[in-house]
This record gives C-alpha cells, structure tokens and sequence, in this order.
C-alpha cells in the first residue's frame, strides 16, 4: 500500500512502526533521492538543487528508483510500504500502468500548522536542506496544490483510509493497525 500525507504529517514515523510490526519493505521516495544526492553523483546534485527548492524532482526518475527498489526487493518482500509516492495525479496513473494497483491507500491527516511546527521542529537536527521556513512553505503550497488531489483519484475505488494525525504518535498507530488489518 501507500502512505500518503503533506509534508511533516508523520508518514515516516507511522511507517517505522508498521514494519517493525507487519515487516514491510518500506520504500520512502525522499530517502531514495537524498540517497542518490549523498552518492554525490552528478544527477544527485541537479536532484539536490530541486529538493531544496520544495519543488518535485521529474516522475521518471523517482518512479523508476521506487521500481528499481521494489524489484531489488522482490524475492524477499512480505508488501509493499510506498511512502511519498504520489505526490501528483499523473505519478498515479503512471504507478499503476508500470507497477499495479495499491491495495490500501494510508492518509495521515494534519493540520497545515501543525506541519509547520513539525517541520520547524525537525529542522534544528535533520539536517535536510529542505527543512527551512521559505522550503515548507512551498512545499506546502505544492502538497495543497498537487498532490492533495491524489486523494480523490484513489478515494472512488474505497481504498483509502484517513488517519487523524493531530494525535499522539502512539494513537495514530493504533489507527493504523486497525486500517491495516481490516484489510488482511
Ligand atoms: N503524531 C505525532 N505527534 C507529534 N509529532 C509527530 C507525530 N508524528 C510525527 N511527528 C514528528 O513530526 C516530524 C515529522 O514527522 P515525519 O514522520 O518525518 O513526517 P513526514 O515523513 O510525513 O514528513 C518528526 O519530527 C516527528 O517526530
Ligand atoms: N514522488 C515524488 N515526486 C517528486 N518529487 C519527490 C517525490 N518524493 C519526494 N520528492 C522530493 C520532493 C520532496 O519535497 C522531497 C522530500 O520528500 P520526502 O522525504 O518524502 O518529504 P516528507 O517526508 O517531509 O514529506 O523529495
Ligand atoms: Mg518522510
């Protein structure tokens, strides 16, 4: 399935305790592109350039890289956790033609604020370059804009299952479970 939110909803918290739990292989598309920014390649550095701009880095590259991943993973893998991917409509459709239908679609909802602090909060130790107060206001502008409506896409099949993500980190979780073993 997918994990889907704005930008500091939780995704990547909620995604460390699922597979810890249920052992999923967790393929984050943003750990994917500042992996191949760390390699210091060339395409990591116009990638980098993107990213710190809260702008979307091209749909093929960070589909192929999410499909390379799942490949590498394939023999091995109890499911799939896909998390920051799609972030438009047309990362969507093209997932679905090139990789398949997700069975579950997990919405972690906050708050544009509450991401903001979030964000903020991260900011003083993640080290990423995009978390600074002009990038998360862009990059909210463009969750608001883009990728927000993705929901809608997934919503008419049922699949999606929204999460309030206001709540203690533990909450959200049990929520999460329930979400995913309704489906099981
Ligand atoms: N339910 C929650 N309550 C409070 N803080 C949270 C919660 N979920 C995540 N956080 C914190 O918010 C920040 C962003 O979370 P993260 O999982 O990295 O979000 P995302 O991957 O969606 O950007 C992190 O510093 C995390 O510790
Ligand atoms: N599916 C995707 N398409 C385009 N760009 C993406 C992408 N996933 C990630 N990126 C780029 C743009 C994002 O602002 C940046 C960080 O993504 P992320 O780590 O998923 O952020 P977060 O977990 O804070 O929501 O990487
Ligand atoms: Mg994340």
């Amino acid at each position: 399935g997918h994990i889907f939110g704005g930008p500091g909803s939780g995704k990547g918290t909620q995604c460390e305790k699922i597979v810890a739990k249920y052992g999923y292989t967790h393929l984050s598309s943003g750990d994917l592109l500042r992996a191949e920014v760390a390699s210091g390649s060339e395409r990591g550095k116009q990638l980098q350039a993107i990213m710190q701009k809260g702008e979307l880095v091209p749909l093929d590259t960070v589909l192929d890289m999410i499909k390379d991943a799942m490949i590498a993973k394939a023999d091995v893998s109890k499911g799939y956790l896909i998390d920051g991917y799609p972030r438009e409509v047309k990362q969507g459709e093209e997932f679905e033609k090139k990789i398949g239908a997700p069975a579950l679609l997990l919405y972690v909802d906050a708050k544009a604020e509450t991401m903001v602090q979030r964000l903020m909060k991260r900011g003083e130790t993640s080290g990423r370059a995009d978390d600074n107060e002009e990038t998360i206001k862009k990059r909210l502008d463009l969750y608001y804009k883009a990728t927000e409506p993705v929901i809608a896409y997934y919503e008419k099949r049922g699949i999606v299952r929204k999460i309030n993500s206001e709540l203690p980190v533990d909450e959200v979780f049990a929520i999460v479970v329930k979400a995913i073993d309704e489906l099981k």
